[in-house]
This record gives structure tokens, sequence and C-alpha cells, in this order.
């Protein structure tokens, strides 16, 4: 399956703003008593608000020009009263809403990392973490300035401007409708345009991803860097990066203020059609100047909050853009499903059996071609092969790290794909190429994903390392099982790192142990050490080891040689070593 974020493919299932949006609002019912609440707040600020004209009409033409001094004291009281109100609605609304834009974000967060820890290897392969965090943080925070300052106020806008709408249509239809016509022009250039400024907001986005991504790829490996001296290149393509950002940052930044002005001119064109139609059906003796004041007011009602949308649309583009980005993750499922249990009679009493494997990478060309593999319990497998050749694809097919793209993989004769993902990690534990630490003690990294000893004491875990046999191990670092461990295992050395990852497998006491080359950067008396707890474990646990080095494997029961598509027997170390040499002279 193709994970790729970034790919075309997933462009064509972008949504369109109404779906968009009702599915975003089906992460949040949760909070539909307070989305409801707020909205009340906000309908109530609006009527008050469009109250203020009516009101304003009524005093020119009743009070001030019949001067009752009386009456418009008390007018300007109920005035006073209502914006009071509508102040006070305007506060609670924003309160609330604040508090539902963080739960969101929140909400969202999680979901979205929860999803990722969902997904498969394959979708990590395909994606750079950058980009993902740039998703999990900077995405979901557009969606957070929208939830919490701009949807109550883009409700608001609307309801005020739809009661403005009536207000006008219904003092005098004719003129109504005339002050609305702007109106209809705004509304067609903001259909045609939104797309078009939602793609330059998706693009920005996609650029602060980038931006994101190649910064965490220069701070990941700055080692590397400072070792090569590559810090021009990275310079350069941070440059590159920034460069994009800032382009696309300021088309986005056009775009979204593109309404603004166009949403200005139609609100003063409307305005002034009011008034000469208003002055000269004054003078037709059609109209009161209370009645014209209170459609200017309305005009104004109407199209004061639409230059607020402009800002408010631009907005909702930029948070729907974001949204877009969200959902691209929150839609994927993992490929790598449980599928129901099925007992399947064991063609052999294997441990692991491959049934006519084939396997490729996503766009690449098949690794593993028709393999067929036993592998027994308690013996010891070596896999060997140039550089390339499909070792570790073999590995973490077994681990299933990946599915085959045909054919099937067993674990004590059934479908692997049938164990949950904690039957499965129980009984084969991986040490990988290149292990990673976590930040905290030696203690939690090898207790990392161990429920068994979970809550044991130093004291009852000692005494599980010792009858592990670890216990010369632990002894390499000082303060043992307290040894800190920072920042991914800066600070430790590759070997030191690969010994603890070593006893984080061995103490799960997995049916099947696979070392990844795992004792590549240990040194020879160290690495005789983890031979011999090796040769000490149950009789039962199957191992299989992928190592260059000769001295690694000389003790397997069987060697497999992995090239060019095939797994096949290679018999006795030397053979091995031939078909090796020619696998490099080939390759
Ligand atoms: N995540 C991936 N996406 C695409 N292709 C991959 C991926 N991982 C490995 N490959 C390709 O699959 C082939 C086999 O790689 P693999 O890592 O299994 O080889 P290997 O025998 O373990 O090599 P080494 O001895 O260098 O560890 C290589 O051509 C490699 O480029």
């Amino acid at each position: 399956m193709n994970y790729n974020l970034n790919n075309n493919i997933n462009k064509g299932q972008r949504a369109s703003n109404y779906t968009a949006f009702k599915n975003l609002l089906q992460l949040i019912t949760h909070e539909k008593k307070n989305l409801l609440l707020a909205f009340g707040a906000i309908l109530l600020n609006a009527l008050l608000n469009l109250m203020g004209p009516l009101l304003v009409s009524y005093a020119v033409d009743h009070f001030i020009v019949k001067k009752n001094y009386h009456g418009l004291i008390l007018c300007t009281s109920v005035l006073i009263g209502m914006y009071l109100i509508a102040l006070f609605t305007s506060y609670f609304q924003t309160k609330l809403m604040g508090r539902v834009g963080q739960r969101t974000l929140f909400t969202l967060r999680n979901a979205i990392f929860f999803k990722i820890q969902q997904l498969p290897v394959a979708f990590f392969n395909q994606n750079k973490a950058g980009d993902l965090i740039s998703r999990v943080n900077n995405d979901t925070d557009k969606l957070n300035q929208f939830f919490s300052q701009a949807l109550m106020q883009f409700i608001g806008s609307l309801a005020g401007m739809i009661g403005a709408g009536i207000f006008l249509i219904s003092l005098n239809f004719k003129m109504g409708l005339v002050t609305l016509f702007p109106a209809l022009i705004i509304l067609i250039f903001t259909r045609i345009l939104s797309p078009w400024v939602k793609r330059k907001n998706a693009i920005n986005l996609k650029t602060v991803g980038a931006l994101s991504a190649e910064i965490q790829e220069s701070l990941g490996n700055f080692k590397a860097i400072v070792a090569f001296n590559r810090r021009d290149y990275f310079r350069k393509r941070f440059s590159e990066a920034n460069n994009n950002n800032y382009q696309t940052a300021t088309s986005a930044g056009i775009a979204n203020n593109i309404y603004l002005p166009f949403y200005s001119m139609c609100s003063s064109i409307a305005q002034l059609l009011v008034l000469v139609i208003g002055v000269y059906l004054i003078t037709q003796g059609e109209f009161t100047i209370g009645l014209v004041l209170a459609y200017l007011g309305y005009a104004n009602y109407f199209y004061s909050p639409l230059r607020q949308l402009a800002t408010l649309w631009a907005n909702f583009q930029v948070a729907m853009a974001g949204w877009d980005r969200i959902s691209e993750i929150l839609n994927l499922e993992s490929d790598l499903e449980i599928i129901p249990k099925k007992e399947v009679t064991p063609a052999s009493t294997a441990l692991v059996e491959f049934r006519n494997v084939h396997f490729g990478y996503p766009e690449g060309k098949e690794i593993l071609h028709n393999i067929n593999l036993n592998l027994e319990p308690g013996k010891t497998y070596a896999l060997v092969g140039p550089t390339g050749g499909g070792k570790t694809t073999t590995a973490s097919l077994i681990a299933r790290l990946y599915d085959p793209t045909q054919g099937v993989v067993l674990l004590s004769g059934r479908d692997i794909r049938s164990y949950s993902n904690e039957e499965r990690t129980n009984k084969i534990g991986f040490i990988l190429q290149e292990p990673f630490l976590f930040t905290g003690t030696i203690k939690e990294n090898i207790l990392y994903g161990n429920i068994a000893y979970q809550n044991a004491s130093n004291e009852e875990l000692l005494n599980v390392i010792k009858a592990s046999n670890l216990e010369k191990l632990l002894a390499i670092f000082e303060q043992g099982l307290d040894t800190k461990v920072v920042g991914g295992g800066e600070g430790i050395s590759l070997g030191q790192k690969q010994i603890i990852a070593f006893m984080r497998a061995v103490l799960r006491k997995p049916d099947l142990l696979i070392l990844d080359e795992a004792t590549a950067n240990i040194d020879t008396v160290t690495e005789q050490l983890l031979e011999e707890i090796l040769q000490k474990l149950p009789t039962t646990t199957t191992k299989v080891i992928i190592a260059h080095r000769l001295n690694t494997i000389e003790n397997a029961d069987e060697i497999y040689f992995v090239n060019s598509g095939e797994v096949v027997k290679a018999g006795s170390l030397q053979n091995a070593m031939e078909k090796i040499m020619e696998g490099s002279r080939e390759s």
C-alpha cells in the first residue's frame, strides 16, 4: 500500500469544503452542548445589535423630530442596556469557544498521534518525520485558531447578515433588493475563488511540512554533517526549503487577502446606492430621514460583517487545508490487518514457515521471489548474503513488519496475520541493526514493551537478569540499571546500545530471536559473552542471525544465502563464503 502523504494519489481524495467541515464536526460531537450554548449567545448578540438601527430610527422620527426628551432618554437607556447584554454574550461565547478550541486541539492531536502509532513500518518509510510533526503541531493549531477565534464570529456575522438582510427586504422590498445586489456579486466571486485560495494554503502548509522535515533531517544527522563538512550543503537545502515556504506563504497571504478589498468595494457601492436612492425617495415623499438612517444602519450591519467574513473565510480556507492534511492521516488504515484465527495443519513442525512468499517494497522491484522456508524450534539459522541482498527484508517479514505481496508466513502453523500484535511481539524478539533507545534509564529501556516485569523492583529485576545470564552485560554500565540514557542514546556507544537492545530482547524470553547485525559493533570478547548467553537460552528458542562477521555464524545449524530474490541453503560456511564473493562481484 502506498502511504506517501505527499504523493499525488492522495490528492484525488481531498474533500470539498462542505464534506471536510462535516467530517470535522463529527470529531467534536461531544462538544455539542457548548457549541449550542455559544451558538445561542452569538444569535442573541446578533439580534440585540440588529435592534439598534430600528430603535435609532424610531427615536429620530418619534422623539427627536417631535422633541420628546423623556422618550429619547428611555430609548437611549434601552439601547445602552441592549449593548451591555450584547457585550456579555460576546464575552461568554469567546470564553466558551476558546475552551472548545483548546479541547479540539487536544482531541485532534491525540487522534492523529494514536493513528500514527497504529500505522505500519511502511508508513514511516514513506513519510518524513518532520512533515508528520508539522501535521500534528502546526496543522492542528490552524484548526484550533479557527475554532477558538473564527467559528463563532463566523456564525455571528452570518446571523447578523441574515437578520440585517431580512430587515432590509421587509422595510422596503425594492430598495432591499438593490442594497443586497452587490452581495450576490460577492457570493459568486467567493465561490469561484475559494478553491484557488484553499489550494494556495494547502501548498503553503506542505512547504511548512517540508521545512520542518529539513530541520529534522539536519538536526538528526548533525554528526555526519560536521564530519563531512556538509554544513554548506544543508544550509543550501534549508535556504531552498525556507525560500519555498516564503514564496508559498506570500502567495497564500495574497490569496487570503484578496477577499477584503473586493468585499469593501461592494459594501461601499451598496451604501452609496442606499444614499442615492434614499435621498431620491425622500424628495418623492416616500421615505423619512429616520428610515434612510435605519436603512444605512442595516446596510452597514449587512456589509460590515461581510468585511469581517472576508478575513474569517480566509481563516476557514487555511483551517480546511490543514484539516485535509490531518484527514489524510486519520483516513489511513494499516494494511497489516489482523485476520480471523484459522488453524492451519502444519506441514512441518516449523516455528516459522514461508509458503511461496513474494515481496517487494511499494514502487520497487521484487526483493523476495517465491520463497519456501522452514525454521525449526530450537535451531539457529544464519542469513548471509551481499549488501542489499534482502536479509533484513526476510527478517522483517518473519517479524511481520511487512506482509508478503503474495504467499503466506506461518508462525507455529498459523497465519502470522491472525496473531494480535501483542501475541506476535511476545513470541518474536527482534534486535534491529540500529537499536533505538528511549530517554530514561537502562532499566526502563530493557523493560520496554515487557509487560511481565513492568512493576518489578531493581532487586527483583536483578534476580531475573542473573537467571537469564545477563548480569555480566549489565556490569558493563557503571550505574547498572539506573544508568541514564538521554536523547535516543546519545552519550552511549553503538556497541553499548546493541547490548541494551540484546538484554531487552532476551528478557522477553521469545520463541524466536532475530539478531540483525546485532553484534556488529561489539568487541570480540563481549560478542563471545553474547554467544554464551544465546547458548543458554531455552532449547526451544529459535535464533535467526544476520551477520557479515563469519565468526558470528559459525555455530549456526543452517546457513541461508539471500540474494537476487532467492533464499537458498548454503550448506557449509565455506560454500556461503564463496556465494557471497560471487554475489558481491555480480552486484
Ligand atoms: N524501506 C525500503 N523501501 C524500499 N526499498 C527498500 C527498503 N528497505 C530496503 N530496500 C531495498 O531492498 C533491498 C534489500 O534490502 P535489505 O535491507 O533487505 O538488504 P540486506 O541484505 O539486509 O542488506 P545489508 O547487508 O546492507 O543490511 C535493497 O535493494 C534495498 O535498497
